[in-house]
């Protein structure tokens, strides 16, 4: 009879796929194995700690490549920690699956560890179940010096900031729906491939007065800022960093408030006292980002969009789970 670490069970998974990552963070006392991970670090860095949950159907349409599922998991944590200016260090990972498929979960684990690699992130723990496909992954990071940058420094006077550019994911899961047939390669990476802005997000503390990622749309997120920081914001549309077929969808549907309020971009959004412009430059650079001053906080409340010299104020909306109908952007 084989040991119990043996069975081809949950223990079988988590032993062939998840215990035998190359990254070893130094200051991990004990990784997977025990009941618990235990950190010892002795520095003065302060943790910074967040957990997202990938459920099929909601998340993710259930045949999306697994190795592209472990990358975002992964991916959607690590962008909440470059929104606070945050290194990634450890990750934990709770896997729900409705099968134990070999094949699915070496795809899954590549995926992930990919990410982790190179971003010097190591697991340290989880959870194996079976059930209705879902991921929930925890992400740890350090602050090792300075403030975090908090969503509620927002001052009147600021510029607002994105970067990369915004829409693609939304872009991206309606050519998925079949809701627009223009197909885009770059719209589909975003939606299922979002890369983490995490060597800029290391610079914000530099210069942002607050910060945020874009889960669940541009105008719902930097809601988030202007409530959190009691302020109002103007945005242009014009300037607002859309791509090429971004660009094309609005034109071809009308719908030029999808770039605003899709969600899934993990984009920085983010505001700085105009005397930062040239520091902001200069990390857009050095970390080779894209960056686009997009608006700028205003005393007061509300979002007003400037469009070919008309002012809508958008109320702000986004991806809300439970909303009616879960607004499927
Ligand atoms: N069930 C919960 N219990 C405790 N805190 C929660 C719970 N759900 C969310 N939060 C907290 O509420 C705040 C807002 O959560 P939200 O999920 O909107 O942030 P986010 O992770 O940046 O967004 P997204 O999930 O779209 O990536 C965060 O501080 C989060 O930790
Ligand atoms: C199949 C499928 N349908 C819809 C979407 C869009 N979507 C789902 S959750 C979310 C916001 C972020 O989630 P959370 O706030 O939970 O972090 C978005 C934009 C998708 N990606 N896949
Ligand atoms: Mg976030």
């Amino acid at each position: 009879m084989p040991g119990l670490s043996q069975w081809p069970g949950e223990f079988e998974i988590i032993r062939r796929f998840f215990s035998a990552q190359r990254v070893v963070d130094a200051d991990t006392e004990i990784g997977i194995g025990d009941d618990c991970a235990i950190l010892n670090f002795a520095t003065a860095a302060r943790l910074a700690l967040t957990t997202d949950t990938l459920v099929a159907g909601v998340h993710f349409f259930s045949d999306t490549d697994p190795a592209r599922l472990g990358h975002k998991a992964l991916a959607v944590n690590l962008s909440d920690l470059a929104a606070m200016g945050a290194r990634p260090r450890w990750t934990l990972l709770a896997l729900t699956l409705p099968e134990n498929d070999p094949e699915w979960i070496t795809a899954f684990a590549r995926g992930f560890f990919r990410l982790a690699e190179r971003y010097g992130v190591q697991l340290i723990g989880g959870d194996t179940t079976r059930g209705p496909l879902a991921v929930t992954v925890h992400a740890l990071g350090t602050i090792d010096e300075g403030p975090a940058v908090k969503r509620s420094g927002a001052q009147a006077g600021d510029a607002v900031y994105v970067s990369g550019s915004i829409g693609l994911a939304g872009l991206g899961l309606k050519i998925r729906q079949g809701a627009y047939l223009v197909p885009d390669e770059e719209a589909l990476d975003r939606l299922e491939a979002p890369e983490p802005r995490t060597a800029f997000g290391l610079r914000l503390g530099e210069f942002a007065s607050a910060a945020i990622d874009v889960s669940d749309g541009l105008v719902a997120d930097l809601g988030h800022i202007l409530e959190q920081s009691s302020v109002g914001a103007e945005v242009d549309w014009e300037v607002l960093p859309l791509s090429s077929a971004v660009c094309r969808y609005v034109a071809d549907s009308g719908d030029w408030e999808m770039p605003l309020v899709a969600g899934d971009d993990y984009e920085l959004c983010f505001t700085a006292s105009p005397a930062y412009a040239h520091a902001i430059a200069l990390a857009a650079d050095a970390t080779a980002t894209p960056v686009r001053r997009i608006g700028t906080i205003r005393a007061g409340s509300g979002l007003i969009i400037r469009r070919y010299g008309r002012s809508v104020e958008l109320p702000y909306s986004g991806y809300v789970h439970f909303s009616p109908g879960d607004t499927r952007r």
